[in-house]
């Protein structure tokens, strides 16, 4: 192989990286980042003096400090890794700071809200790709992160209109190089789909273990006693930073509205089903909700026994 090829090749994709926000997802991009040498320098900044010093001591970064503009001077790459509801905050405060050139990302579970607040602070010449990684846990902070967080999950890209398409084509390829299968689409479709698939869950999850808490008080200590399989799995997703989804719900709230519309009509129909004893009409539900979690175990992206907790602990050593 010429020398000078070999030398690319073996380069890194990003020379100098930022992350700002060191929690679960932006600790585990500073992992595999450094797991697999996909940039030369990682600089990390936290508002949170507390996550920065962990950061610290857990060695995820070359630079860590509380200052995001001092964290994304030079860089090559700064992705955003705080609430929805705080990009366009962080997105002001480093905006002068950022290098001709620079490509700026973040990794928001809600995309249309975080170009409407983050875009207008970004100076001329400075490539904006928004990304959102579909994968995650119910913890939170730098210590809850792991290198193998992104392997086999999608992270979608939601470039504007007349998005340049280098700077597209250098976020595809470290997601990629993180071990992601990456899609493109539009933010606005982006939310609509994730309000089924991510957002209505998490809020199914938090009112039914907020319910169950209250008939505590009239079943005494028995919700918790008794509950296993289902309601446990629901009180995982109902464990999930606060925060985050306070911002979730209060930035993709059009989208949300309109699952919970439908969802609402689907329950009434339920219901229905179980006070006219319609055991065609449950029965049918049923079996064809059992094969869309077939077909997901069929596509490899859900192992058929309960995995919580396991798929954290088997990803790859650091
Ligand atoms: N948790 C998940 O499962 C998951 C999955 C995919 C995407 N996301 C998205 O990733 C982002 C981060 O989520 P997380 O789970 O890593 O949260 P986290 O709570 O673990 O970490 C967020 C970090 O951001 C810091 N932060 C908050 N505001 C800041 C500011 N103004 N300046 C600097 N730092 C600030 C906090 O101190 C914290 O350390 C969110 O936008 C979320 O929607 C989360
Ligand atoms: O596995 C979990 O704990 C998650 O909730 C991860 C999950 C999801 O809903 O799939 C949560 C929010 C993110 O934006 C992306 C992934």
């Amino acid at each position: 192989m010429p020398e000078r090829l070999a030398q690319r090749l073996a380069a890194p994709l990003v020379d100098r990286l930022a992350i700002v926000g060191i929690g679960l997802i932006g600790s585990s991009i500073a992992r595999a980042v450094r797991q697999r040498g996909l940039a030369r320098h990682i600089a990390i900044a936290d508002h949170d003096p507390a996550a920065a010093d962990t950061a610290r001591r857990l060695g995820l970064g070359d630079a860590v400090g509380t200052d995001a503009a001092a964290a994304a001077r030079a860089a090559d790459v700064v992705i955003l890794c705080v609430p929805v509801g705080a990009c366009g905050a962080v997105a002001a405060a480093i905006a002068s700071a950022l290098k001709p050139g620079a490509i700026v990302s973040d990794v928001g579970s809600v995309k249309a809200s975080v170009v409407t607040q983050v875009a207008p602070h970004l100076p001329l010449g400075v490539h904006f790709v928004p990304a959102h990684p579909v994968a995650g846990t119910e913890n939170s902070g730098p210590e809850a992160g792991f290198a193998g967080l992104f392997l086999n999950r999608w992270c979608i890209l939601t470039p504007p209109e007349g998005a340049n398409p280098e700077a597209v084509a250098a976020l595809r390829a470290l997601w990629e190089g993180m071990g992601a299968n990456v899609e493109v689409m539009t933010a606005e479709h982006h939310d609509l789909v994730l309000a089924i698939t991510s957002h209505l869950p998490h809020l199914i999850a938090y009112n039914i273990v907020g319910t169950a808490a209250d008939l505590e008080t009239v079943t005494r200590s028995e919700v918790i006693k008794f509950s296993a399989g289902g309601f446990r799995d629901f009180t995982r997703i109902a464990a999930s930073d606060p925060t985050m989804w306070r911002d979730v719900f209060l930035h993709n709230k059009d989208a949300v509205l309109e699952m919970i519309g439908r969802f609402n009509e689907d329950l009434a129909a339920l219901a229905r089903a179980i006070r006219w004893s319609d055991g065609d009409a449950l029965f049918e539900l049923f079996t064809r909700t059992r094969a869309i979690r077939r077909g997901i175990i069929d596509l490899g992206q859900e192992t058929a026994e309960p995995d919580f907790g396991r798929r954290h602990a088997e990803a790859e050593p650091e």
